[in-house]
């Protein structure tokens, strides 16, 4: 049974593209199921001067472009509960119209005070939007509400610049009150991690470095850069990928068994984990981490000739790199992590590669047996979400081989078409007050200083791009990376 949530939600940049294809149809699945019912309102903001009726009609259609009805009675009724107010969030004369509006719905629809500011537009307004909602009285002084603040991606391009966000929202939110956005730690299979690790001792009893060799994390797109090169460019795959979701999901595949399954307790132990995780000298951060840029095939433009890219740019669009750890669990384990557009093909996937057995007791001197394969657990966080475990068994016949198989739990498609979307979870649990699967500013702030390093060795050097043919995966330095260990990657081309 679900539990109706009161809530009043402001939508900075109300009108852009993530509003529209991810925000409105969360919201609306949360209708659906009765988490959001009677008691919650909606102001969508922008510049832009527009009516209430046709912010509902682009809802509507928004949930129309989803997949959902859009006459249905319930699309209706839930798109009534959306208001327009234009508003240019640099004119601090314009919150006053805002407060207004706020007010008047908190006591048209019963909301006792509670507001979530979602903050879905460029970053540069974050700070100035946080600091006018305190001045301007935005902020509900009701003691039994909350405000809490919900901020997108990116936050801040280093270290230095997210510690000056940083600093600027606290002057007007404590920690507790800033979600800040991270939709990997929305997905099914990323929060499946903690209960696969600590709901089994023989995952849990295993997961160190005596059983385990390395942990290969694999974030691989497709698409190019499509219609945001203009951000793109300015970030590439380091600060876009793996500064955020890929050390989220470092960090939950290295962290220590929390205290209890609460956001407090999980955080701190990622904090702890991120704080073990070795921060490069200038030597180390170029021969772990390497980078690449993708060309052309066919009438594949290459990245530098992409709209909006200018044609000596110097982005990586790819990433491949080693992650140690100096704790007692970790140290020697290594975490090899790629990311990059262009490639093979759209997936997600964790492998865990555990220790071959000390001893092959069937390489015997006549034995004609293969090697014993590597124990492997695949995590398939997209498109398919599962798990395989592969183990070394006797091949079905009269004398005695090994071969390697596979033990697979896939999740089905029915099941999946259940699974909320990463944005409605994290949705839910802003309503919640859960920060669970949000990303903390302790955590934020170890994983840019660990990629700063990366980046100033990076800046230094040309590189030399392009370097990788598209629908391939990645660069050969991503393959010398991990072959200089007397390793490879689990997931290759074709197989
Ligand atoms: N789109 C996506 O898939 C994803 C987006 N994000 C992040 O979400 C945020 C929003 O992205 P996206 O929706 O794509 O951006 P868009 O450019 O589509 O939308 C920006 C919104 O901000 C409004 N806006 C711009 N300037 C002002 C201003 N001065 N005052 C008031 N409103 C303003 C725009 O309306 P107007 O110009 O009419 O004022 C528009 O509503 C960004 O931080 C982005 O990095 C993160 C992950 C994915
Ligand atoms: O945050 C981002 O993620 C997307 C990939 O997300 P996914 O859920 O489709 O795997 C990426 O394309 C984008 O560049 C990045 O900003």
């Amino acid at each position: 049974m679900a539990t109706e949530r009161k809530a009043l939600f402001l939508f900075f940049g109300g009108t852009g593209d993530l509003a529209y294809r991810k925000l409105y149809p969360s919201l609306f699945n949360l209708y659906q199921k009765g988490n959001l019912r009677s008691h919650f309102a909606v102001i969508g903001t922008s510049r832009q001067a527009m009516d209430d009726d046709k912010f509902r009609a682009a809802v509507r259609k928004s949930l129309a472009d989803s997949g959902n009805r859009a006459d249905s009675k319930e699309v209706s009724d839930f798109s009534s509960h959306f208001y327009y107010q234009a508003h240019d969030v640099t004119n601090t004369a314009h919150y006053s119209v805002l407060k207004e509006a706020a007010e008047k719905l908190d006591k048209k629809y019963k909301l006792e005070g509670n507001r979530i500011f979602y903050l879905s537009m460029a970053p540069q307004f974050f700070g100035t939007i946080a600091q006018d909602l305190k001045s301007q009285g935005l902020m509900s002084t009701n003691k039994d509400a909350f405000n809490r603040l919900v901020i997108e991606k990116p936050f801040g391009r280093d270290y230095d610049s997210a510690k000056q966000l940083n600093d600027a929202l606290s002057k007007s939110f404590d920690e507790e009150q800033i979600f800040r956005i991270d939709h990997y730690l929305g997905k099914e299979m990323i929060q499946n991690i903690e209960a696969l690790r600590f709901g089994n001792t023989l995952v849990e009893s295993l997961w160190n470095n005596r059983y385990i060799d390395n942990i290969q994390v694999t974030l691989s797109e497709k698409l190019g850069v499509e219609e945001r090169a203009s951000y793109y460019d300015n970030s590439g795959a380091l600060r876009d990928m793996v500064q955020n979701h890929i050390m989220q999901i470092v960090s939950l595949l290295a962290m220590e068994q929390p205290v209890a399954f609460t956001d407090t307790d999980i955080r701190a132990e990622k904090v702890k984990a991120l704080r073990s995780l070795r921060v490069y000298n200038v030597a180390d951060a170029a021969t772990n981490f390497v980078r690449g840029q993708y060309g052309s095939i066919n009438d594949q433009p290459d990245y530098r000739h992409e709209d909006n890219v200018p044609e000596d740019s110097t982005t990586e669009t790819f990433v491949a790199g080693k992650l140690l750890f100096d704790n007692y669990r970790w140290s020697g384990t290594p975490f090899y992590v790629r990311t990059g557009k262009m490639l093979a093909d759209k997936f997600t996937r964790v492998d865990v590669v555990f220790k071959r057995p000390l001893v092959d007791i069937f390489a015997f001197p006549q034995s004609q047996n293969t090697p014993l394969a590597a124990n492997v657990l695949t995590i398939f966080v997209e498109p398919h979400a599962g798990f395989s475990l592969q183990l070394n068994a006797k091949t079905n016949d009269a004398g005695f081989s090994t071969e390697p198989i596979k033990l697979d739990y896939l999740v089905d498609a029915e099941k999946s078409k259940e699974t909320p979307e990463p944005y409605e979870r994290l949705l839910h649990d802003v309503l919640k007050g859960d920060g669970t699967n949000f990303s903390s500013w302790p955590e934020v702030s170890y994983a840019w200083k660990f990629v700063d390093q990366i980046r100033r060795v990076w800046d230094l050097q040309e590189p030399q791009f392009p370097n990788y043919t598209p629908h391939s995966m990645g660069p050969a330095a991503a393959e010398e990376l991990i072959q200089r260990d007397h390793r490879e990657w689990i997931y290759r081309l074709n197989n």
